[in-house]
C-alpha cells in the first residue's frame, strides 16, 4: 500500500490519498485529501510526513491546487500554503517547486510532474535498500543488532524507506539480527509506526527510550546506528528528527558506526551547513502532554524543537539512491 498517491476518481474528482499516520497502529485509516487547506491540514498535523513523503505531497499540493479548480492560474496562495507548511524538510519545498514550474503547461503537466515525483521516490527507496544493506554487511557484519530513531520506512516516503528500507532489505536477506527502535518522543513516530512497519515485515523488535541508545550502544548492544534525513547540507550536517544528535553523540563515544540513509532529494547544496537550516518549533502541549493527557504542571512551557542537527564529523557514511559519501 502507497503512504500517498494521487486519485481522481469519476466520481469525486481529483484528491490525495494519504494512510492518515496519526492513527496508526491502532487502526488504518485512508483520507481523501480534495482542497488545499486540507492537505496543509495533513502536513501540518503529521498525517502525512517523513522528508520523501513530503516532497510528493508538496507536488501534489500543486496539482490539487490545479486540478480541483481546473486552472492553473491565481494559485499563488495555495502553493505558498504548501510549500509554507512545515520548513525542515528541504523535500517540501522541492517538490512544490518541480510541479510549480510546470504551471506554465497545464493541468495535467502538473499532475504528471507529481506523479513521477512520487515514482521517483518509490525507485530512490529501492536504491537506497540494496546498496544501504551492503554498506551495513560491511561496517557492521553479518548480523548486526541495529538501532533507529524516528520512523524512515515506507509511510515516510511512498514505499519502502529510506534507513528502515535497509532494515528490511537486510531482513529479506537474512542478514540481521535484530532492531531498537527509538520511540522517539514527542509524537512517538518510533514506538507508533517504525514498530507497526518493523511488526509488518515480520522483524524482530524491540521499542526503547530515546535516552536509552547512547547507553546501549556504551554496553556493546547496538552495532550500527541507521537513521533518516530531513536536509543534507554541503558540508555533509545532517538535519532529522530531534534525538538523532544524542544518537549520533552515543555512537561516536562507543565506537559504533553512524549511517544516514536518504535520497537525493534530501541533499540540499544551496545549504551550507546546518546551522542555516529552519528548524521546526513546534507547539509546546506536544512535550507537556502524552496521548492527549496533561503530565506537566499547569504553568509548566516547554520547548520543542522537531529536528536537530547531527555534525558531519559524527556521520560514518550517508547512503543516497545514487552514491556512498563518507564525509
Ligand atoms: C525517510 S524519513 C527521514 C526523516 O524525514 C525522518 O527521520 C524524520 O525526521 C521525520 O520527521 P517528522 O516530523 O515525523 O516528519
Amino acid at each position: 500500500m502507497r503512504t500517498i498517491d494521487w486519485v481522481d476518481a469519476p466520481d469525486g474528482g481529483p484528491a490525495v490519498e494519504i494512510i492518515d499516520q496519526t492513527a496508526l497502529p491502532a487502526r488504518t485509516v485512508l483520507l481523501r485529501l480534495r482542497t488545499v487547506p486540507e492537505l496543509v491540514d495533513a502536513i501540518v498535523r503529521l498525517a502525512v510526513r517523513g522528508a520523501p513523503a513530503l516532497g510528493v505531497a508538496g507536488a501534489m499540493g500543486v496539482a490539487l491546487a490545479a486540478a480541483s479548480r481546473g486552472t492553473t492560474s491565481g494559485l499563488d496562495a495555495e502553493v505558498a500554503a504548501v510549500r509554507d507548511a512545515r520548513p525542515t524538510a528541504v523535500n517540501l519545498a522541492r517538490g512544490v517547486d518541480r510541479a510549480a514550474a510546470a504551471l506554465d503547461d497545464g493541468v495535467d503537466a502538473v499532475v504528471a510532474v507529481a506523479l513521477a515525483v512520487r515514482d521517483e521516490e518509490i525507485a530512490s527507496s529501492a536504491a537506497m535498500a540494496a546498496s544501504g544493506a551492503d554498506l551495513v554487511t560491511t561496517l557492521a557484519g553479518p548480523a548486526p543488532r541495529i538501532l533507529t530513531h524516528c520512523n524512515t520506512g515506507g509511510l515516510a516516503t511512498v514505499t519502502g524507506g529510506t534507513a528502515l528500507g535497509v532494515v528490511a532489505e537486510l531482513h529479506r536477506r537474512g542478514a540481521l539480527a535484530g532492531v531498537v527502535a527509538s520511540e522517539t518522543r514527542p509524537l512517538l513516530q518510533g514506538a507508533r509506526l517504525t514498530a507497526w512497519e518493523l511488526g509488518e515485515l515480520g522483524v524482530p523488535y524491540r521499542v526503547a527510550v530515546d535516552s536509552a541508545g547512547p547507553f546501549l550502544m556504551a554496553r556493546g548492544e547496538i552495532d550500527v546506528v541507521i537513521v533518516g534525513a530531513d536536509r543534507i547540507c554541503a558540508n555533509g550536517d545532517v538535519v532529522n528528527k530531534v534525538g538523532t544528535y544524542a544518537h549520533a553523540l552515543g555512537a561516536a563515544r562507543a565506537g559504533v558506526p553512524f549511517v544516514v540513509v536518504a535520497p537525493e532529494s534530501t541533499v540540499d547544496p544551496e545549504t551550507a551547513t546546518g546551522a542555516d537550516v529552519p528548524i521546526e518549533d513546534r507547539a509546546g502541549d506536544e512535550v507537556l502532554s502524552v496521548a492527549g493527557q496533561r503530565i506537566a504542571p499547569g504553568a509548566a512551557g516547554a520547548v520543542n524543537p522537531a529536528f536537530d542537527v547531527t555534525p558531519h564529523d559524527l556521520v560514518t557514511a550517508i547512503v543516497t539512491d545514487r552514491r556512498v559519501l563518507r564525509p
